[in-house]
């Protein structure tokens, strides 16, 4: 029986395992972590993660071929494949701070892994790393060796949150990087027949090492980078009276182009999208290739400017103050089917809106309170001057309430901010919603989920991103 073990019981080692797991039931799989309560949690019937479906594939296979350990040492030791899932985000301290990924986690897995195996062993790098990690890792498990051979395999994961169970049963491709000797040629195909137990044979995509590890990295930067596009594309249709969804149809119906990925939003969050390009940008950097890495740094910069330009388009609209008005906050995840606040764009345009002295009463139906706070009072770091920490002053908390339900949010408000694009946030009975606010009454939808017309006809002024702007908005100052 081959005994896979995977270290790091986040938000991709859950799911990825216990997928491995369902579809390969003669296949051990062990999911350690040194974070106890996360480890109780996935032995609990309250996971650690919300993700839909994610419930009944664990129930299926946990305490038969899947488990969750805090001993970390002992299921290293007894696995023949090794998952290293731990985070990698950005540096905040020292050389590249502010880009280059922090490899602290992983530099100590790979350690531990050298210290404790007794056997040979194949390593997948799962977490996103920069390019060539796989050569640095390498050293260190062959000094600690002992004479244990180790191949080490690059094979990025894909999924995205919200999503993570449905990808996962049907990748787009599953990637696996090499070295291209016959012992690495081997440890590639062990892997693929675990995947092959459901993945067809075309979707597995065998490359070298460095490829695999730079295709992670580029996917994500293609990916935001058309977030940014349309993002930029809706700045310019609120100028001229284009509307951003009619554009994006219209571009994406060529082939070449393709429709998906073109929503225009409030900006793009999660914990991947930023990290994963400014660590690209530390890379184009490092290698003496600053025209490619400032063509990178602008999708980020691009992704900022849409955050405060929504900041600024709800403060002008509201007669250039918000201080002590009352803004319903609807959706504060980094997207919907997720609790993940991870560099969510609430986290900004909240704290942009309490800068400006709002109070806030902020709803989401799978974050608490406890988060909230904690992202809202957390410590914003300045990415371009990495030694400027910019505290929010503690104060700050008493302007955020939250609250458990839309119309307990919006009652009594001057306006209402739609920052996650949540399906329940469509149906609302807004015309309830609006006899119970204060007049005129605002709405901001930073996720064009409203039906704006219907909503004007209630009697709501309604902003949408890169729409046709209703007469009251045009007539306030232009937003820088
Ligand atoms: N979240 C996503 O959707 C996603 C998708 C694809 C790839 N990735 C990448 O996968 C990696 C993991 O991301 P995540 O979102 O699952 O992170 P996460 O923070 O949810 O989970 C990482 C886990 O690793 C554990 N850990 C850290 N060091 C450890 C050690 N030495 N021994 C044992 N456990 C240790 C932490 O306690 C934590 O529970 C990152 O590199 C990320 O970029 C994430
Ligand atoms: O048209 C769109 C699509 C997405 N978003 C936003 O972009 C962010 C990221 O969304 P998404 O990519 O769906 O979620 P993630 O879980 O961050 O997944 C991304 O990051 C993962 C981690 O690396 C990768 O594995 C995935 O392939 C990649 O899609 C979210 O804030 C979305 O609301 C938009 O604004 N407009």
């Amino acid at each position: 029986m081959v005994k896979i073990c995977c270290i790091g019981a986040g938000y991709v080692g859950g799911p990825t395992m216990a997928v491995i797991a369902l579809k390969c039931p003669k296949i051990e799989v062990v999911v350690v972590d040194i974070a106890t309560p996360r480890i109780n949690a996935w032995n609990s019937d309250q996971l650690p993660i919300y993700e839909p479906g994610l419930d009944d594939v664990v129930k299926e296979c946990r305490g038969r071929n899947l488990f969750f350990s805090t001993d970390v040492e002992k299921h290293v030791c007894e696995a023949d494949i090794v998952f290293v899932s731990v985070n990698t985000p950005t540096k905040t301290r020292g050389l590249g701070a502010g880009k280059a990924a922090d490899l602290t986690y992983w530099e100590s897995a790979a350690r531990m892994i050298a210290d404790v195996s007794k056997s040979d062993k194949i390593v997948v790098e799962k977490s996103t790393v920069p390019v060539k990690t796989a050569e640095a890792i390498e050293k260190i498990l062959t000094h600690n060796s002992k004479g244990i051979k180790f191949q080490i395999l690059s094979n990025p994961e894909f999924l995205a949150e919200g999503t993570a169970i449905e990808d996962l049963f049907k990748p787009d491709r599953v990637l696996i990087g090499g070295r291209e000797t016959p012992d690495g040629q081997k440890a590639v195909k062990a892997l693929k027949d675990v995947y092959a137990h459901w993945v067809p044979e075309d979707c597995i995509l065998t490359t070298n090492l460095w490829s695999a590890e730079l295709s992670k990295l580029a996917a994500n930067a293609f990916l935001a980078q058309r977030i940014s596009s349309v993002n930029a594309m809706s700045a310019l249709c609120e100028a001229t009276g284009a509307d951003v969804s009619q554009v994006a149809y219209a571009i994406g119906k060529d082939s070449r182009i393709g429709p998906k990925f073109l929503n225009a939003s409030v900006g793009f969050g999660g914990s991947c999208f930023q990290k994963d390009i400014l660590n690209l940008v530390y890379i184009c950097e490092c290698n003496g290739l600053p025209e490619v890495a400032q063509y990178w740094k602008q999708v980020i910069k691009i992704n900022d400017y849409q955050k405060s330009r929504f900041v600024n388009r709800l403060v002008s609209s509201m007669f250039n103050t918000v201080s002590n008005k009352k803004v319903a906050v609807l959706g504060f995840a980094f997207k919907k089917n997720t609790g993940d606040t991870r560099e969510t764009p609430a986290i900004d345009v909240c704290q942009g809106l309490i800068g400006d002295k709002a109070m806030l009463r902020i709803y989401d139906p799978q974050v608490n309170e406890d988060q909230i706070q904690r992202d809202l009072t957390m410590k914003k770091f300045d990415w371009d001057h990495p030694l400027h920490l910019q505290p929010m002053s503690p104060t700050t908390v008493k302007q955020v309430s939250c609250v458990w339900d839309a119309y307990e949010a919006t009652k009594d408000a001057h306006a209402i901010c739609i920052l996650t694009e949540w399906d329940e946030f469509k149906t609302l009975d807004y015309k309830k919603i609006y006899d119970n606010m204060q007049k005129p009454a605002f709405i901001f939808d930073g996720r064009n989920v409203i039906n704006a017309e219907k909503l004007r006809e209630i009697g709501f002024i309604v902003y949408s991103i890169g729409k046709p702007l209703d007469g009251w908005l045009k007539d306030m100052p232009a937003v820088a």
